[in-house]
C-alpha cells in the first residue's frame, strides 16, 4: 500500500509536475502570444499615426493649392477690375491727387466714370471706385460732411479736367456756407464756367435747367437721337457743353417744396440724355437707376451704390492749389476763347459759279451746332450794320465775309467798294502793292488813311449814287423794277451787284458840316433806292456813336435789317436783345430782322486775318481774273500823288497853238484818280491865286500849274516868266527850271517890277493873237509898293491878252490889299486854290453870301473855279517827283 502511496504520491507527483511542466508552457506560450501581440499592437499603432501624418500633410497640400488657386483667381479678377476701372476713368477722370492734372479730351467726351476713392479688396495693386457723371447720372453724397465735401470737389475736379475748358458749366446752390463749399472753385466765376445762385434761388434753377433740357430735346436732339452722347457720336460735334449742377442742401426733409421735388425728378430722370447732371448733398433723392449714392464714412466703412457691399476707402480731397490752379487755367483759356477755325472753311468747292442775280449769299462761319450760317443781301435784307467794339473781330468779320463772297461769284457778279476811315491800311491787301502785285479782282476802289478826307467818301457816295441813277434808267429802259428782272431783259449788260463797305462810318458823318449833312443825304438815297438795283451797303462802327450817328434817321436805320454784333457790341441789336453780351472771342451774332430777338443767329467766324490764308485765296482769284479787268483804284489818304500818274497830264503833248492851256493844280478827292484843273482861256477873271503861307504846298501848286502849261506848248509856242520873291521858294522855284523852256525869264525883288511893267503895257496895248504868256509869281505881296497897280492892271486886262498870272499870295487879306482893299472887287481872280486860309476869309472870293466850308489840314487845299465850279473842292498838292 505504501507502494501505492508513494506510487500515488510518484504518480501524483508526477502528474503535478507534468501539470507544472504544461502550466509554465502554457504560462510560456501565453507569454509569447502577449508579446506577440504587443508587437504587433506596436506596430499596428506607429503604421496609423504614420497613416494619419501622411493624410494631414495631403490634406496641407490641397489646402495650400486650394488657397494659391483662390488667391490667383481673386488677383486676376481684382486686376481685371483696376483695368477697367483706369481705361474707364483715364487722365483727369482717375489720376490720384499727387499726380493730377487736366487732360481736355480733344474732341472726344470726357470719361464718364470719375474716381472717389479704392475698393478694399484682398488684392496687392489698387481698384478704383468709380461714380459715373457726365452723360450718364447723378451723384447723390450721404454720411460725413467733411468727407462728402471732399468727394464733391474731387467729383467736379475730375469733371472739369476732362473737358475742353469751358465745356462744363457749373451752378452751385449752396444756401449753407454760401457758396463756401465750392470756394476754390471761384476763379471759374468771372469765366462764366461757375455760378451761384442765391438761398432762394433753387426753384428758380431747378425752372431753369428743366426749361434747358426742354430746349435740347426740342430744338437739338429734335427727335434724331435719344441724347447729346448719341448726338455727338454720330456727328462727331458736340453742341452744347455739360452743365453740372451742385445742390447743397441742409439735410431738412421739407426742404424741397412740391414743385421743387417735381423738378428735381424730372431732371434725375431726363437731365443725363441732355446733359444736365445734378451732384447732391443734403436733400432728399430717392433712390433710382442713374442714381450713385455714394455713403462717405471714414476708413473702410464708405460705401458705393453701384458697388454693392464691397468696402470703399475714399479717396483724400483734391489739394486747394490744384483746384485754385486749374480753376484759373480754365478760366483763362475760356477767356481766351476758342482756336481760330481756318479760312478755307469758308470756300466752295468749286468757285466763282454762283449767280448774283436774286442775292449774294455766302457762309460767315459756323454756328454752334456746326451748321454753316449764311448770311444774305438782297432786296430783303439789302443793308448790314456791323458793329464791335475794338479789336473784337470786325475787320476781321470783313474779310471772312469778302472772301466768301469773293470765292462763290464771280467779278462779274460781284463788284467791292472799300472805304476805311481808321487808321492803319487794313484794306489796302486788297489793293496791287510793293510787295505783292495781286488784288482782289472784285475790288473797284480801296480808300486808306481818308480820316481826315471825309470828302472822299463823300466822293464815293455821289459815284455811287450816279450808279445807281443809270441802273434806274436802264430799269426804266427795259421796264423792269429790279435787278434780277434788268439782267434778265439785258443779259449782255454788265450789272454785278456792288457791295460798298465803310468801317467806321461814323467819321463821315461826325460833324454837323455840309459833308455830314450831304453824306447822310446820300446815303439815305441810296439805302433806300439801291435795295433793289442791286447796291448794297455795308457799315462797320466800333463805337456806340457810329450807331447813334444814324439814329435820329429811322428811315435810314430800317434799311439796314441785316445787323451783325461782335462781342459786346452795343445798341446795332433791338433795345433788348442783349446776346452779344455774352458772345464768345471770334463770334457774331447775325440777325436778318434788324436785331429782333428770334433772329439771332450766333456765328463763329473763321480767322481771315492770316496773310498767308488770304493771299493764297486772293492770288488764285487773281489768276483767274478776267484779262480785261484792271487794278481797283486805291485812295491813300497818306500818300502824296504824283503829277506823272495824272491821267490828264500824260495826255498833254506838245503843240505850237493851244486855245484853252490847262492848269492842273493838284489830285481831287475822288473816286476816279483825275487832276484838278482850271482852264485859261482868252476871257476875264482867267487869274489863279494860290493863298496861305505854306511854302512847300505853294510851290507844289505854282510847280505843277508851271509843268502842266509847259507840257502843252512846244518851246516857243508860249512864253513864260518866273519871279521869286520869298527866299525860302528858292529851291522849289530852281527845281522847276528844268520843266520850264530854256527862254523862261526868271526875276526876283530886284527887277519883278521890270516884268510887271512889261506884262501891264501888254496886257493894254497887246494883240489877241500875241502868244500866251503865263507869269508864275512865288509870294507876290512881297513885291514892291507901287506894283500893285500893274497887278491889278495885268488881272483886269491881260487875260484878254492871252497873260495869264498863276500868283502865290501868303493870305488871303493880302491879295485883298493888291486888289485894292476892302470893298473891291475881285472877280479877276476867277480861280483861286487856298491852303491854311480859313474859309470866312475866302468868303469876299466865294460866289453869293456863305463861305466855303473849309478847315485847313496839312498837304491838302481847296480849289474853286468861278467859272465851272458851284462849290469849291479840296484837292491834293503833287509831291515832288
Ligand atoms: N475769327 C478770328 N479768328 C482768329 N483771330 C481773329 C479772329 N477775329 C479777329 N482775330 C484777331 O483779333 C485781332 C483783332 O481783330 P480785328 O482787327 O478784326 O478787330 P477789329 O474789331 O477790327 O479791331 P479794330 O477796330 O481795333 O481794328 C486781330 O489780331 C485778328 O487777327
Amino acid at each position: 500500500m505504501p507502494d501505492s502511496r508513494a506510487q500515488q504520491v510518484v504518480e501524483v507527483r508526477a502528474a503535478l509536475s507534468h501539470a507544472l511542466g504544461a502550466a509554465e508552457d502554457a504560462l510560456e506560450a501565453a507569454q509569447n502570444a502577449y508579446e506577440q501581440a504587443v508587437t504587433r499592437r506596436a506596430r499596428v499603432v506607429a503604421a496609423a499615426r504614420e497613416r494619419r501624418r501622411r493624410l494631414a500633410e495631403q490634406r496641407d497640400k490641397r489646402l495650400h493649392e486650394i488657397d494659391e488657386q483662390h488667391e490667383r483667381d481673386l488677383a486676376a479678377l481684382a486686376g481685371a477690375a483696376a483695368e477697367t476701372a483706369l481705361a474707364a476713368a483715364p487722365g483727369a477722370a482717375g489720376l490720384p491727387w499727387d499726380r493730377w492734372r487736366p487732360t481736355p479730351a480733344g474732341t472726344q467726351a470726357p470719361a464718364p466714370e470719375l474716381r472717389v476713392g479704392r475698393l478694399l479688396l484682398p488684392y496687392d495693386g489698387e481698384v478704383p471706385a468709380l461714380a459715373p457723371l457726365l452723360d450718364h447720372g447723378h451723384v447723390v453724397v450721404e454720411g460725413d460732411a467733411r468727407i462728402g465735401d471732399d468727394v464733391v470737389a474731387g467729383l467736379l475736379l475730375r469733371a472739369l479736367g476732362g473737358a475742353q475748358a469751358g465745356r462744363v458749366r457749373l451752378t452751385g446752390y449752396d444756401p449753407e456756407q454760401l457758396g463756401g463749399g465750392l470756394a476754390g472753385f471761384a476763379p471759374l466765376a468771372p469765366a462764366g464756367v461757375l455760378s451761384f445762385v442765391g438761398p432762394g434761388g433753387l426753384p428758380a434753377l431747378l425752372d431753369e435747367l428743366v426749361d434747358h433740357v426742354r430746349r435740347i430735346n426740342e430744338t437739338v436732339l429734335a427727335g434724331e437721337h435719344s441724347s447729346l452722347r448719341e448726338l455727338a457720336a454720330a456727328t462727331g460735334r458736340r453742341p452744347e457743353p455739360w452743365r453740372v449742377a451742385i445742390l447743397l442742401g441742409a439735410g431738412r426733409a421739407d426742404e424741397l417744396s412740391r414743385h421743387e421735388r417735381g423738378q428735381l425728378d424730372r431732371l434725375l430722370r431726363t437731365g443725363a440724355a441732355c446733359g444736365v447732371h445734378l451732384i447732391i448733398r443734403g436733400l432728399p433723392v430717392r433712390p433710382a437707376a442713374g442714381i450713385e449714392v455714394v455713403s462717405a464714412a471714414e476708413g473702410d466703412a464708405a460705401r458705393l451704390s453701384g458697388c454693392g457691399d464691397l468696402p470703399v476707402c475714399l479717396d483724400a480731397g483734391p489739394p486747394a492749389s490744384v483746384i485754385t490752379r486749374t480753376a484759373r487755367q480754365i478760366a483763362d483759356e475760356v477767356a481766351a476763347g476758342p482756336a481760330p477755325v481756318a479760312l478755307d472753311s469758308l470756300l466752295p468747292e468749286h468757285e466763282w459759279q454762283q449767280s448774283s442775280a436774286r442775292a449774294l449769299t455766302a457762309p460767315l462761319g459756323d454756328s454752334p451746332q456746326g451748321a454753316p450760317v449764311l448770311v444774305t443781301l438782297s432786296d430783303y435784307p439789302p443793308h448790314a450794320l456791323i458793329a464791335g467794339p475794338s479789336g473784337t473781330g470786325k475787320t476781321n468779320l470783313i474779310y471772312a465775309w469778302m472772301g466768301a463772297l469773293a470765292a462763290r461769284y464771280s467779278p462779274a457778279e460781284l463788284a467791292f467798294y472799300l472805304l476805311d476811315f481808321k487808321e492803319g491800311v487794313s484794306f489796302a491787301r486788297f489793293a496791287p502793292g510793293r510787295r505783292d502785285p495781286s488784288w482782289l479782282p472784285h475790288v473797284r476802289l480801296v480808300g486808306v488813311n481818308v480820316n481826315t478826307d471825309r470828302e472822299f467818301g463823300l466822293a464815293l457816295l455821289r459815284f455811287l449814287g450816279a450808279e445807281l441813277r443809270s441802273r434806274a434808267d436802264a430799269a426804266k429802259r427795259h421796264e423792269v423794277t429790279n435787278l434780277a428782272e434788268l439782267r434778265a431783259e439785258d443779259p449782255a449788260g454788265s450789272w454785278p451787284r456792288i457791295v460798298a463797305v465803310v468801317d467806321e462810318f461814323q467819321v463821315l458823318l461826325s460833324g454837323r458840316d455840309a459833308v455830314a449833312a450831304e453824306a447822310v443825304d446820300l446815303l439815305e438815297d441810296l439805302a433806300r433806292r439801291g435795295r433793289s438795283q442791286g447796291i448794297h451797303l455795308v457799315l462797320a462802327s466800333q463805337d456806340v456813336s457810329g450807331i447813334e450817328a444814324l439814329w435820329g434817321r429811322p428811315a435810314l436805320v430800317a434799311q439796314f435789317s441785316l445787323r451783325i454784333a461782335l462781342p459786346r457790341a452795343r445798341r446795332v441789336l433791338a433795345e433788348t436783345n442783349q446776346a452779344a453780351d455774352s458772345l464768345p472771342r471770334y463770334h457774331a451774332v447775325v440777325n436778318a430782322d434788324s436785331g429782333a430777338i428770334e433772329a439771332n443767329r450766333v456765328v463763329r467766324v473763321p480767322d481771315a486775318g492770316n496773310r498767308e490764308r488770304w493771299s493764297e485765296l486772293q492770288h488764285r482769284l487773281w489768276r483767274h481774273r478776267p484779262p480785261e479787268l484792271s487794278a481797283p483804284r486805291l485812295f491813300d489818304g497818306d500818300a502824296i500823288p504824283r503829277l506823272e500818274d495824272s491821267p490828264e497830264f500824260r495826255t498833254f503833248t506838245p503843240a505850237d497853238t493851244v486855245p484853252a492851256p490847262v492848269v492842273l493844280l493838284g489830285e481831287t478827292i475822288d473816286v476816279a484818280s483825275r487832276s484838278a484843273q482850271t482852264v485859261l482861256r482868252r476871257a476875264p477873271g482867267r487869274t489863279i491865286a494860290v493863298l496861305g503861307t505854306r511854302v512847300d504846298e505853294a510851290c507844289a501848286v505854282l510847280g505843277t500849274a508851271a509843268r502842266s502849261l509847259a507840257a502843252q506848248f512846244t518851246p516857243g509856242a508860249a512864253q513864260f516868266s518866273v519871279a521869286c520873291l520869298d527866299t525860302d521858294a528858292g529851291a522849289a522855284v530852281d527845281a522847276l527850271k528844268a520843266y520850264l523852256p530854256a527862254e523862261t525869264g526868271y526875276f526876283d525883288n530886284d527887277n519883278i517890277d521890270v516884268l510887271l511893267e512889261g506884262a501891264a503895257e501888254r496886257a493894254e496895248f497887246g494883240s489877241a493873237a500875241d502868244k500866251p504868256w503865263f507869269l508864275l509869281l512865288y509870294a507876290v505881296d512881297a513885291a514892291p509898293g507901287g506894283t500893285s497897280e500893274l497887278l491889278r492892271r495885268i488881272m483886269r486886262q491881260g487875260p484878254e491878252r492871252r497873260i495869264h498870272l498863276i500868283g502865290w499870295w501868303r493870305g488871303a487879306a493880302l491879295l485883298r490889299d493888291t486888289l485894292g482893299g476892302q470893298g473891291t472887287r475881285t472877280d479877276t481872280v476867277g480861280a483861286w486854290v487856298a491852303l491854311d486860309v480859313h474859309g470866312s476869309e475866302l468868303s469876299p472870293y466865294y460866289p453869293g453870301h456863305g463861305s466855303p466850308n473849309w478847315y485847313p489840314r496839312p498837304w491838302r487845299a481847296l480849289h474853286f473855279d468861278r467859272s465851272v465850279h458851284r462849290g469849291a473842292e479840296v484837292i491834293i498838292p503833287y509831291g515832288p517827283s
